[in-house]
């Protein structure tokens, strides 16, 4: 395909996003599927545009004057290509398949126009609803943290501990430019996608195939390793779905046959299998039914509650999400949070066992104050200081991360601009 036949196509996914508010994966695939003389070369260029136009719909916008998909298509293309006006007419001249292009003067606007003069949740790139929420969240620099969502993802992977160690798993991936991450003991990490690239398919190589590494997010890994499970303990990994932290929590207790997972729904642990398998972590026993979990009450020295949330820290590679997100399905995830805290409580043994309380969002009323509310009907738990156990399980933490305006409690607040991964909230509880 030619330029003008991707940028159609980015206008066609949008459109079908914005009219019929489906996840825009699921929207991708189906064009995918009905236009197989597609090569994969168009397809993560098309992919590339869509995401980059969803990820800063509003200030691409407000940039353009015009936030129509085809507006934003462009804003995209002149944006991530650095393509000029006349280059983008230069590169469409007599392709028929081109949408439309906006006038020179839009390109120029788009061009030369001061963000900084845009109302603050244009400049965040977040729903006006949620501005409020992300300035108790995140404090005075709430904008450019918000704004940080909106850049392209870099691929992390963690090297399975049980399997292979970094520098080996880092020289058999060398040629994606996988690299030492920077806060994980564990951590690869491939730069970002550049221009209309992609990031190379990891899941085909040998390396992932016989489990040495697993994709995970930094600061995934981070949090998995501060639950601080260590071999010989019973550890219930309370929210397991497709397992990603259970296999981290299995590498980091070498194999002891003591890790539980379970989630309430059973769907979401069906990927879990496979990838305890081929992690070759024997030391986890799943579970799908509440009742398995009876014995469990009162013994665990360590609970990890990786709870339902609205997902706000992952807005990089979900971005359709954040536009989708309303009150009251954040008010819907505050509740669910608050249960299934107190459904995990009672596994945690008493005197010193532990409670782990992590979302993959940055918003203060789905972490900190969940955290306060379970405190205020749990006085048997009390929340530790997060900087002593990023000490006590990783090594000197940087202050910043500690730092949680409106957080309430002592809690580690992880986010693009701050740690350099996804947003992610993590406090732990000691049961008196
Ligand atoms: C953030 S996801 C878990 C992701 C997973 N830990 C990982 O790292 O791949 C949250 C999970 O909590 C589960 N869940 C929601 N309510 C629950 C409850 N009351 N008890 C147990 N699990 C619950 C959901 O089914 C979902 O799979």
């Amino acid at each position: 395909m030619r330029l003008g036949g991707r940028l159609a196509a980015a206008v066609e996914v949008l459109d079908d996003v914005a009219k019929r508010h489906r996840p825009v994966a699921d929207a991708l695939k189906d064009w995918g599927l009905s236009h197989r003389f597609a090569g994969s070369g168009d397809r993560s260029a098309i992919g590339n545009l869509v995401y980059d136009a969803l990820r800063r719909r509003r200030s691409f916008g407000w940039r353009m004057g015009n936030d129509s998909p085809r507006a934003l298509v462009f804003a995209a293309l002149a944006e991530g290509y650095g393509m000029a006006a006349d280059a983008v007419a230069a590169a469409l001249e007599g392709d028929r398949f081109a949408p439309k292009l906006p006038s020179a003067a839009d390109f120029e606007r788009f061009r030369t126009v001061d963000l900084a003069k845009a109302p603050d949740a244009v400049r965040a790139d977040v729903p006006d609803w949620l501005a409020d929420e992300f300035a108790i969240s995140l404090g005075p620099e709430w904008i450019a943290e918000a704004a940080a969502f909106a850049e392209r993802p870099p691929l992390d992977l963690r090297v399975n501990a049980l399997l292979g160690n970094r520098e080996e798993a880092a020289a058999k991936l060398a040629e994606f430019g996988a690299a030492a991450t920077r806060l994980s003991p564990l951590g690869l990490r491939i730069p970002p996608i550049a221009g209309a690239g992609r990031h190379p398919n990891v899941q085909a190589e040998a390396v992932f195939q016989m489990g040495t590494v697993e994709v995970q997010d930094e600061g995934s890994q981070l949090v998995s390793l501060l639950v601080g499970a260590k071999a010989g303990e019973t550890i219930l990994d309370f929210c397991a779905g497709a397992g990603g932290k259970t296999l981290a929590l299995a590498a980091a207790t070498a194999g002891e046959r003591r890790i539980h997972a379970f989630d309430a729904d059973r769907r979401r642990l069906a990927p879990i299998y496979e990838r305890l398998r081929r992690a070759r972590a024997e030391s986890v026993e799943v579970h799908s039914r509440t009742g398995e979990l009876e014995a469990l009450e009162g013994a665990c020295d360590r609970v990890l509650v990786d709870a339902p949330c609205t997902g706000s820290g992952t807005w990089r590679r979900r971005p359709d999400a954040k536009w989708r997100l309303s009150r009251s399905a954040l008010e819907k995830r505050t509740a669910e949070q608050d249960a299934v805290l107190d459904s995990a409580a009672r596994f945690v043994r008493p005197g010193g066992g532990r409670l782990a309380y992590v979302t993959c969002s940055v918003l203060a009323s789905e972490n900190g104050a969940r955290v306060e509310a379970f405190l205020a009907r749990h006085p048997d738990f009390a929340v530790e200081d997060a900087g002593a156990v990023w000490r006590e399980e990783l090594s000197d933490v940087p202050p910043d991360f500690l730092n949680v305006p409106g957080g309430g409690g002592s809690g580690l607040l992880l986010t693009a601009r701050r740690s350099g991964t996804d947003g992610f909230f993590f406090a732990r509880l000691v049961r008196r």
